[in-house]
């Protein structure tokens, strides 16, 4: 059962609130258009007020449509982080423009004290995206700041204890229902986390599968283009595993394969990606790495495993060893090459290297 604290600890990470920012974003900004719709149209209320004053204001009304441009810009923004400076500015700036609007009425701001309630309720559905402290703070803001321009003489008119008795019980109602809100995204994250951490995992040794080998591949070879950086892969595939499979059975198969890909996690840095490709192939990603750096970790992983024995659970020993292809990729004759064509040649090359390992005897590091 998740706790409020690990609710509130959450907003705190950016991965986190990247995420929540990016589920609500479209939320976040119809809610922007909709205040605009409620600014341009609350011109009919300003005639039921003062219906002199309220012909004069049909522009003040219509040029609510500024709020077109935070929306537009929030739908597109990078960051949450940008995102949350333009929701407070906008939510800050369209609470003036209404205020500003009321105060040329004839008794505008006590007969529509109510349309206050308005702005607590935005903040609770516009600023779902963001962390919950954002919700609160905006909250705040846009609960105090009739009172600030009231103490100010800017909003004398405002009747502040109709205004107060009003406003507190909303915000501090909307401020607990943000918490539920947030509760609820919490839930949400951790499931499509889970869902997340399936789709890219290998069920049986835990390491990267296939699918997502190659979304990390994508990521390593746009870098290399990028940053001319260089990027190692090395193929590995154990030796004969049909023997080991009809000798000692498939579960035991299967452990030797988990074996493989401790040895390869243990073996390697936390910038290396390992993952198994299907069956007895596995696969390292080595970002920043040349292919001598790359042969030397091939060569003690493949020492390792030839040394470590392995046993089932009768006591037997299995012996077991590894091949392994090593190729990489290195900078500046490869910018005109493509992400994808660049992905292609590297498993191609290590492939033909694991390749040549089988043909040279088994047991052994081959590059190409
Ligand atoms: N236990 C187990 N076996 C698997 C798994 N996936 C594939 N295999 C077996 O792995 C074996 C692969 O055999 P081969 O491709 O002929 O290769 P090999 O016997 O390792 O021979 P070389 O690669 O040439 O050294 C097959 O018997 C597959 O049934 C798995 O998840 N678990």
């Amino acid at each position: 059962m998740t706790t409020v604290k690990e609710i509130l600890l959450c907003n705190f990470d950016n991965d986190y609130l990247q995420k929540k920012f990016r589920a609500y974003r479209l939320q976040t900004a119809l809610v922007i258009l909709l205040t605009a719709v409620m600014g341009a149209s609350e011109w009919i209320v300003d005639h039921a007020i003062d219906p002199a004053a309220a012909s004069g204001l049909i522009w003040m009304r219509l040029a609510y449509v500024w709020l077109l441009i935070p929306a537009w810009a929030i739908r597109r923004a990078p960051s949450h982080r940008s995102a949350t400076l333009m929701a407070l500015l906008t939510l800050l700036l369209a609470q003036i423009h209404d205020i500003a609007i009321l105060r040329q009425l004839d008794g505008g701001l006590s007969t529509a004290v109510m349309s206050f309630v308005f702005y607590p309720l935005a903040v609770t559905l516009l600023c779902l995206g963001f962390s919950i402290f954002v919700n609160w703070l905006a909250l705040a803001l846009v609960t105090l700041s009739p009172f600030a321009l009231a103490a100010t003489g800017w909003l004398s008119e405002l009747p502040n204890k109709l205004y107060g008795l009003i406003i507190w019980p909303t915000s501090i109602f909307l401020a607990c229902i943000c918490v539920t809100f947030a509760m609820g995204y919490h839930r949400r994250y951790l499931l499509e986390r889970a869902l997340e951490d399936a789709s890219n995992t290998d069920a049986l040794t835990g390491v990267a599968n296939r699918r997502h080998f190659q979304h990390l591949l994508q990521r390593e070879t746009s870098r290399l283009l990028r940053l001319a950086q260089p990027c190692a892969l090395l193929m590995l595939d154990i030796d004969h595993f049909k023997r080991i499979n009809d000798n000692f059975g498939h579960p035991t198969g299967d452990r030797v394969i988990k074996a493989l890909a401790d040895a390869c996690t243990l073996n390697t840095r936390d910038v290396d990606e390992v993952a198994r490709l299907g069956g007895e192939e596995f696969a390292v990603l080595m970002p920043g790495s040349t292919t001598e750096g790359a042969i030397h970790l091939a060569e003690r992983i493949r020492q390792y495993i030839e040394t470590m024995g392995f046993r089932d659970d009768l006591g037997h020993v299995i012996p077991w060893t590894v091949s392994i292809g090593v190729a990489s990729l290195e900078n500046s004759e490869q910018s005109m090459a493509s992400i994808e064509s660049l992905g292609e040649q590297l498993i191609g090359n290590a492939d033909a290297a694991l390749y040549a390992a089988k043909n040279a005897g088994r047991n052994c590091v081959k590059s190409l």
